[in-house]
């Protein structure tokens, strides 16, 4: 490894770095907020051509880091794409969201492809990382991604995203085995999936468990964090020494302990709790990302500014990325996402 490589902010923090100023990069940071983006996307035609197109997926990618010198850029692409490489059948409706073909029968089930099937599909995402690791300025962190098995199989058994993930609940209670198939099964294709993310570039994934929140006591560690556990502890055998982010969104308590149970090496931070308590109960294991309120990329002025620099403050005594809780939305000013860096940065 070249100490060009090692030297990067984000994988230093993520070593456990504690820096005088907090790297930063941003959730959905490509994204329809931004005009370049949604002209992209236009010429694409749709969101999913989009993601497996893997010139204009490259180019999102790089929009972003462009506008802003975000010292990480993510893959664009998206956690249901290997929803279709494992045989369902996928679409977005505009303005509604995702939908899936469902998945509730062990039938079902077996009818989905196993998981060394699924690179014939998403190869073209290996190749945009291919890219990318090509064309990103030497300082910006290429991160590569997936989803949790959790929140993937909520939307596979649903066909949908929920507001309670209730489909999901219901399966675990009536068909115990066909529920622990389906996340068995998203567990290996998202190993594989991953690996090959590595091998085309990617220096850093990040496993998106949305929906973790949903999950509580023995169902936590079971499909939270065992899971995880697995995909960590496989993936750091095949590449040794890769930096792993988790993100059990809305965890609350369960984010106590989660870096040392799953073996990340930084834990994301949504707004359900404070920085303080952040750094008190989880940046004590090691590094932290977050976790400003989105919200602010909406209404900016002095209230971002104040925020953005409590966010830094309460963590400044540990290793820690900047990072916005959950994505940006659409309807985020772009002059703010500028005032954020700035207020970082000191600029
Ligand atoms: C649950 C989930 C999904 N996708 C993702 C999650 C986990 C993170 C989270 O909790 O938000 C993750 C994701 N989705 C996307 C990325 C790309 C990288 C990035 O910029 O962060 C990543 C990392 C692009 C996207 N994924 C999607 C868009 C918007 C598509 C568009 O251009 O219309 C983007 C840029 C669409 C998407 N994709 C998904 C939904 C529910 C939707 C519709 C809702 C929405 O539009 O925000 C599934």
């Amino acid at each position: 490894m070249t100490e060009a490589k090692t030297d990067k902010l984000i994988l230093r923090a993520l070593r456990g770095e504690v820096l005088p100023v907090p790297p930063v990069w941003m959730m959905r940071q490509a994204g329809r907020y931004l005009p370049e983006y949604r002209a992209t996307r236009a010429e694409a035609g749709d969101f999913l051509s989009l993601c497996y197109n893997p010139e204009l997926a490259a180019e999102v990618t790089l929009q972003p880091i462009r506008r802003y010198g975000f010292d990480a850029a993510i893959l664009f692409a998206d956690i249901l794409l290997i929803c279709q490489a494992l045989g369902a059948d996928l679409w977005f409706e505009t303005g509604e969201g995702p939908r899936l073909s469902t998945i509730t029968t062990g039938a079902e089930l077996a009818a989905l492809k196993p998981a060394s099937a699924i690179h014939d599909r998403l190869s073209p995402v290996y190749e945009t990382v291919r890219r990318l690791s090509r064309d990103l300025p030497r300082e910006t962190t290429l991160i590569g991604f997936a989803g949790a098995p959790w929140t993937v199989a909520t939307y596979m058994i649903a066909g949908r995203g929920t507001r309670d993930q209730g489909p999901a609940h219901a399966l675990k209670a009536a068909d115990r085995a066909t529920f622990q198939g389906l996340i068995d099964l998203i567990t290996e294709a998202t190993i594989d999936y991953l690996s090959e993310q590595v091998k085309a570039g990617a220096e850093v994934v990040k496993l998106f468990d949305s929906w973790a929140g949903s999950l509580k006591g023995d169902d936590f560690t079971d499909f939270a964090v065992k899971p995880a556990a697995r995909i960590i502890a496989e993936l750091k055998s095949r590449h040794p020494g890769l930096p792993i982010i988790a993100f059990p969104r809305e965890a609350g308590e369960g984010y106590i302990g989660f870096a040392r149970a799953t073996g990340a090496d930084c834990v994301a931070l949504d707004n359900s709790v404070t920085p303080e308590w952040g750094a008190a109960h989880v940046q004590v294991d090691g590094c932290v990302q977050g976790n400003l309120a989105p919200g602010h990329m909406v209404t900016g002025g002095e209230a971002l500014v104040r925020e953005t620099r409590h966010v830094i403050e309460a963590f400044r005594n540990g290793p820690h990325i900047f990072n916005l809780g959950h994505g940006i939305t659409p309807d985020a000013d772009p002059e703010n996402v500028r005032l954020m860096i700035d207020t970082i940065r000191g600029a």
